[in-house]
């Protein structure tokens, strides 16, 4: 296990989901988290923070449509650009919450959120069969509604908490500002990247190899583990809405796990054990992140027991 008293590398990622549906609701959010994310370094860990998307790029897809409705020749707001701003919202207010956090107790304002692309493959299977969840929840009347609008798009139901569009979401391959997020760490910065899982990018090779965005929406979870792979992080922590990784979830015979290993994490992904587009994709992260190098371990628990999880207290603890 990463030991306090040594200077760990933790990335932290934070649910979409767990933010909230308003800027409110995310401010409220971010700042409740930010004293337990100082704790985080002051227990001598170096932190990098991600986060999620899906509620926000969703609903900026949608407010954009919106705005626009009455004059077809403005064409939608692509996913990648969508997933642009989501980062820029979601970082500022993380910038915001941890500068603040981090003045008060440093007068230091250590902060930087980098916007991050992240290769993906164009032939990626993903992009036939889109299992990512975003934007609002909607009840089957509504999303029938939205289908019939937008027959072009997919509706499913989202661990029985209503339905959501999905988009597809392409395995992340590599991350584009990699050199600028090890340089920001290696001056002591907070850093805040690759939200959203990044946004999604593959080469041009009609303009001479440039990056261009692709319709898609990374999981952060995914993202999150490469981010944590190539920052030689020894710690994964997966913050979500519900304090702990279950089997049998949502029936009267729920079990909350709190300490499993990879093999055992497996099985239970072979038995369909976690929802598709919201538990799967984090206990895989886990998995990955947890087999990539001997004494990795991945947290996965709740943004409002954040301490508690690191501090073994809470959470399902995963490692090889
Ligand atoms: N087996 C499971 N154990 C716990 N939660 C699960 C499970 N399967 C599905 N879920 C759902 O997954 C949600 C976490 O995924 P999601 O909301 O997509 O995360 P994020 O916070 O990253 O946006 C939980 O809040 C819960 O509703
Ligand atoms: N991009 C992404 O995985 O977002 P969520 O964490 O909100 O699902």
């Amino acid at each position: 296990m990463a030991s306090i008293g040594k200077p760990n590398r933790v990335v932290i990622a934070l649910g979409g989901n767990a933010l909230g549906n308003t800027p409110e609701e995310q401010i409220a959010r971010v700042r409740a988290a930010a004293p337990t994310l100082l704790k985080v370094i002051e227990q001598g860990n170096e932190i990098i923070i991600t986060h999620g998307n899906g509620p926000q790029v969703g609903m900026i897809q949608k407010s954009f449509a919106l705005a626009h409705e009455d004059d077809p020749s403005v064409p939608a707001m692509d996913l990648p650009e969508c997933g642009a701003m989501s980062q820029g919202y979601i970082g500022y207010h993380l910038q915001q919450a941890i500068g603040a956090a981090m003045h008060k107790a440093y007068k230091r304002w250590h902060v930087a959120t980098v916007v991050t692309q992240i290769e993906v493959d164009p032939d990626d299977p993903a992009f036939q069969n889109p299992t990512k969840p975003i934007g609002q929840f909607l009840t089957k009347e509504q999303a029938d509604e939205e289908k019939a609008a937008h027959p072009e798009m997919t509706f499913v139901e989202d661990s029985g908490r209503g339905y959501r569009r999905v988009v597809a979401s392409p395995q992340p391959k590599k991350i584009v500002e990699y050199e600028s997020i090890l340089n920001l760490l290696d001056n002591e910065f907070i850093v805040i990247a690759c939200g959203g899982g990044g946004i999604p990018v593959v080469r041009d090779y009609n303009d001479k190899g440039a990056y261009k965005g692709i319709a898609a929406v990374i999981d952060k979870d995914m993202g999150g583990e490469l981010l944590a792979e190539d920052c030689h992080a020894d710690m994964l922590v997966l913050l979500t809405a519900v304090d702990h990784v279950a089997i049998n979830f949502g029936k009267p015979n729920q079990e909350e796990l709190t300490d499993i290993d990879t093999q055992q994490a497996k099985e239970y992904l072979a038995q369909g054990q976690f929802g598709k587009g919201s538990m799967e994709p984090k206990v895989r992260a886990a998995v990955k992140f947890a087999e990539s190098r001997p004494g990795r371990v991945c947290i996965i628990g709740s943004l409002d027991k954040a301490a508690e999880a690191m501090a073994g207290l809470s959470g399902t603890r995963i490692h090889a």
